[in-house]
């Protein structure tokens, strides 16, 4: 069987907490060279299916493969998969540069890497400065630094785009096409449908753990002029 490298496959994923159903039978692939939203209102089970393709919530029922292999069997995980899951983790006094040579010494990469990394998102003049001094939008760039640090053929990113300005959307959106065009799969969240249709490719809607809608965006669009529109009238509901 030959998988492609980065190819994220979900099927059949369930998970419950107690007799609440987080994530319920779903399924949905996505593919290299693609940036797909993973949408839905607080609370949908978005997180905690990102956390199952990650390994680090075990489902109840069902699999993610990420390149053919579970996350758990993956030979060079950070190799493969890259991923920032929230903005919060960071030693607050330990400059943005330093966190990025921790992880690079950690998974042996030069420490020069950390230098690419802060380059490639826009951070190298904030690079000596304490973390706890950045804003939002700044620890999102270093946590997209962080997931970037092996090249990875899959990138998952729970709401990048929380705390970046139009620019800083604009940025990300560019960055973003350049992975998927170098072959990347990219998986991204969002609860904010405007903000999510500048920058994917296809969309993943999830409400109460099910999957509502898949498809690629210009296909859930046509005839209307935004992603918020398309949904409404396609739900008759709301996020
Ligand atoms: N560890 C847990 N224990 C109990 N309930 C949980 C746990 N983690 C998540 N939940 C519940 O599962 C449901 C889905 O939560 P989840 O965080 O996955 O949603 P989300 O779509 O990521 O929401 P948001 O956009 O607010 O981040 C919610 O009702 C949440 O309260």
């Amino acid at each position: 069987m030959t998988t492609h490298p980065g190819r994220i496959a979900v099927s059949g994923l369930t998970k419950a907490f107690g007799t609440l159903r987080a994530v319920d039978g779903l399924d949905f692939v996505v593919e290299p060279g693609s940036v797909t939203g993973f949408l839905g209102p607080n609370g949908a089970g978005k997180t905690t299916a990102l956390r199952m393709v990650l390994g680090l919530v075990t489902p109840d029922a069902g699999s993610v493969t990420i390149g053919g292999h579970p996350y758990i069997d993956l030979p060079a995980p950070s190799d493969t998969v890259g991923a920032a899951l929230d903005t919060t983790g960071f030693h607050p006094n330990r400059s943005g540069r330093n966190h990025l040579r921790v992880y690079c010494a950690v998974n042996g990469y030069p420490d020069q890497r950390a230098d690419e990394l802060l380059d490639l998102v826009d951070l190298t003049h904030a690079g000596r400065r304490p973390v706890k001094g950045y804003s939002l939008g700044m620890r999102q760039r270093l946590a997209l630094a962080t997931a970037l640090l092996g090249d990875p053929d899959a990138l998952v990113l729970d709401e990048p785009a929380n705390g970046l300005d139009p620019s800083g959307i604009a940025w990300l959106r560019t960055l973003l096409r350049s992975m998927a065009d170098a072959g990347k799969a990219i998986l991204i969240s969002s609860h904010v449908l405007w903000e999510a249709q500048q920058l994917v490719d296809d969309v993943v809607i999830l409400q109460d753990g099910r999957l509502l809608l898949h498809g690629s965006l210009d296909e859930l669009t046509r005839g209307y002029d935004s992603l918020e529109r398309a949904f409404f009238a396609l739900t008759s509901g709301g996020l």
